[in-house]
């Protein structure tokens, strides 16, 4: 049986799947597994087509210190004890620049392209390029596709995809990117079986993981994202701080001496939720602690979910819906219920027994708007992606390339 292998390196796990290929050409889970706690307490989870558990290991912290460790413990797990050879492997590339506004068969040239944005992605990019790379040099002809976070934003109006300095450096992709597209993509597609007579309106999706974002979708399509040239800017996330005046970055260079990379390594690494709390940039542990600043910075990262809102929501002059997905958004009850408390003047009510039961419609049926849980996935969208280029050609729903 021909199988597609999806990888999704984040910042902070692995995520893969394994899809079988049926006859009539429709995909089909076999596997999905997921290797998180990386670098504290690592552990390999992996289900079975109906939820069935497959695995379920911890490891020690040293065997599983960081993200290309945890890719090879899921590949060699996957390989060597479920004998998995997949015809072709789809991959998340976290930012695929201005070239690119759908995914893409990859070669050696479009490794080297995607390598000028290492600087641009320093907590994906590297991890996403590797595996690409060991493949290509073991594997050449196996067919492998880039599905891109950038992709599905590459629709934005001028105005929002620019930044207020010289043009050139637009023309150079110093732009405002947006990121979790693939999630986006996939969260636009699901909405019409979800709430038909929503799906083409205007809708905010709040997008809650390690990193996180949010963007306005009109019509499936996103019209605008908290995240830009990086992944760094819009809400604060587990480790990210999100939007900060540059003049912080310039006192961190002039007045603390900071080189470079010392400044990349303080914004991808230590600040967020990490940061402000000093207690963990994971939502669960901050949730669970009566330190003062680890609520701190649970109200803030609420607080600019509100603001946000307000802004997504003039870029789609309404609100018709909004969604909750990923990690926190998908499991917090608490996080959800003190977002939706924020979008009251927006025209949200919360049903605290429906959000509390984690149900997909979480607002009154008297709120002005719905609010949903829809839980993402991007590896379906790279799978999909991956098999209409392998059948095709060419990816589904391809993108008209924007005039810039
Ligand atoms: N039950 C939960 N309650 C609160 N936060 C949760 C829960 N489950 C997962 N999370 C949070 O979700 C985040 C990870 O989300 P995820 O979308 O998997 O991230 P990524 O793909 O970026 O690695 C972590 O901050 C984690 O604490
Ligand atoms: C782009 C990004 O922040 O991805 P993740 O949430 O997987 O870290
Ligand atoms: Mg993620």
């Amino acid at each position: 049986m021909d199988t597609i292998l999806v990888v999704n390196a984040g910042s902070s796990s692995v995520k893969f799947q394994v899809y079988a290929i049926d006859g009539d050409g429709a995909l089909r889970r076999q596997i999905k597994g997921q290797m998180d706690g990386i670098g504290s307490r690592p552990r390999l989870r992996a289900s079975g087509p109906s939820g069935d558990p497959m695995a379920d290991r911890a490891y020690p912290i040293e065997a599983v210190a960081d993200v290309p460790a945890a890719m090879a413990v899921a590949g060699d797990w996957l390989r060597d004890e479920l004998r998995v050879t997949p015809i072709a492997v789809g991959h998340r590339v976290v930012h695929g620049g201005p070239d690119y506004s759908r995914p893409v068969l990859i070669d050696h040239g479009v490794v080297s392209r995607l390598e000028r944005f290492v600087s641009l992605a320093p907590l994906h990019q590297p991890h996403n390029l590797a595996p690409i790379r060991s493949l290509l040099a073991n594997f050449p002809t196996l067919p492998q596709v880039a599905c891109f976070d950038t992709a599905f934003h590459r629709t934005h109006d001028a105005v929002a995809d620019h930044y207020a300095i010289p043009y050139q450096l637009h023309a150079e992709g110093v732009r405002r990117y947006g990121f979790h597209g693939l999630s986006y993509e996939y969260i636009a597609r699901t909405l019409p079986g979800v709430a038909p007579d929503i799906a083409k309106r205007r809708v905010i999706v709040a997008h809650l993981g390690s990193g996180a974002s949010m963007c306005a979708l009109k019509d499936g399509c996103s019209v605008e994202s908290t995240m830009g040239f990086t992944a760094l800017d819009g809400l604060p996330m587990g480790t990210r701080p999100g939007q900060i005046d540059p003049g912080v970055v310039i006192y961190l260079i002039s007045e603390k001496g900071m080189s470079a990379s010392n400044v990349q390594n303080f914004l991808y690494r230590d600040c967020g939720l990490k940061g402000l709390s000093g207690v963990s940039n994971d939502m669960r542990e901050l949730e669970a602690s009566a330190d003062p600043k680890a609520k701190l910075a649970v109200d803030y990262f609420v607080y600019r979910i509100g603001l946000s809102a307000g802004m997504l929501a003039a870029a789609l002059q309404g609100l018709d819906a909004f969604v909750f997905t990923a990690g926190i958004g998908e499991n917090s009850a608490n996080i959800r219920a003190r977002v939706v408390e924020q979008l009251g003047w927006l025209g949200g009510t919360l049903d605290p027994v429906e959000n509390a039961r984690n149900s997909r419609l979480i607002s009154r049926s008297d709120s002005r708007i719905p609010v949903y849980v829809v839980p993402t996935d991007e590896e379906l969208m790279i799978a999909q992606h991956t098999l209409s280029l392998l059948m095709n050609g060419q990816s589904t729903n391809p993108r008209q390339e924007r005039v810039s």
